[in-house]
């Protein structure tokens, strides 16, 4: 059993992960963390994030009352309150998930720094559907890394803060690093519009002829049933750096 406390109850993926990891046998909400001054602070996090019923865990303002009770913290929220969770994770030695996009390249040498002394995972997309994507991606640039131009387009709703996004991102780098394709010359793409969930495209054009790897998620589910096969993961880990890789069998 791990003992966790999910981040932002509120926000639109953490809220899914709290209804995600309710399912779980093997996994126990002990808490939850919300802004100073919420009106729902103190309340139970079962009711928080719209699970629609109490389940013993309420939501404080402060990792620090509540992190003796986890083994692990999860959080998809902002980059700076990321950081913010990353040292007290690091100060109490509790194993750090991480899906929070869009940080500085300082704060993403942070994680590595923390990785010495907790188990952490940093994963922009924890779909194992995309996972598989990256994978396909891989092995199209280690045929025709050189022969190809390759652009990224990476669509969201119009209320994503980052872009590119975390996953276009992660995908340049299975790209540049299978294929030996430089990430500068990689074209990235990004729209923000509407409510679309999100979607990636990644196209690999030739003479004569192109290849089109496509990605499309209908709702968030699936980055929510990820993040469960994650915290179960890192649960059992020691200190280092994880990656979705770690946990998925290719
Ligand atoms: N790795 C993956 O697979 C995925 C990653 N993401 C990433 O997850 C991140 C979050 O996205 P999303 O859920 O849309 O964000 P939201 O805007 O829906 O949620 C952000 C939440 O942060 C809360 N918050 C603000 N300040 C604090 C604080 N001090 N302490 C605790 N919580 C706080 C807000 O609370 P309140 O509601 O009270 O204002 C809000 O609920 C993004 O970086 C996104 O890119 C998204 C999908 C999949
Ligand atoms: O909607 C979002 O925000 C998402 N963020 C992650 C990212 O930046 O790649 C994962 C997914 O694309 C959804």
């Amino acid at each position: 059993m791990v003992n966790v406390v999910i981040t932002a109850p509120r926000g639109h993926m953490d809220s899914l992960i709290v209804k995600a990891a309710y399912e779980r046998e093997d996994i126990r909400i002990t808490g939850g963390i919300g802004p100073v001054g919420r009106e729902y602070i103190g309340s139970d996090i079962g009711l928080v994030s719209g699970l629609g019923r109490s389940i013993g865990a309420l939501v404080s303002d402060n990792l620090e009352d509540v992190i003796n009770e986890c083994d692990l913290v999860v959080d998809f929220s902002r980059p700076q309150l990321s950081i913010g969770f990353l040292e007290t994770c690091r100060q109490h030695k509790k194993a750090f998930l991480c899906g929070t996009t869009g940080f500085s390249p300082e704060q993403e040498a942070l994680f590595e720094d923390a990785a010495d002394e907790i188990p952490v995972m940093k994963a922009a997309n924890t779909s194992f559907v995309v996972n598989v994507m990256r994978k396909l991606l891989g092995q199209a640039a280690k045929n025709l890394g050189s022969k190809a131009k390759i652009e990224i387009i990476d669509l969201h709703s119009e209320t994503k803060i980052d872009a590119p996004s975390g996953t276009a991102l992660e995908l340049a780098e299975e790209i540049s690093e299978q294929g030996k394709h430089p990430t500068e010359e990689i074209v990235f793409h990004s729209v923000r519009a509407g409510d679309i969930p999100s979607s990636h495209k990644v196209i690999f054009g030739c003479k004569g002829e192109m290849l089109e790897i496509s990605h499309h998620a209908y709702s968030w589910e699936c980055y929510a049933t990820g993040a469960c096969d994650a915290i179960q993961y890192l649960a059992g880990q020691g200190p280092g750096l994880y990656t979705m890789d770690d946990i998925i069998q290719f």
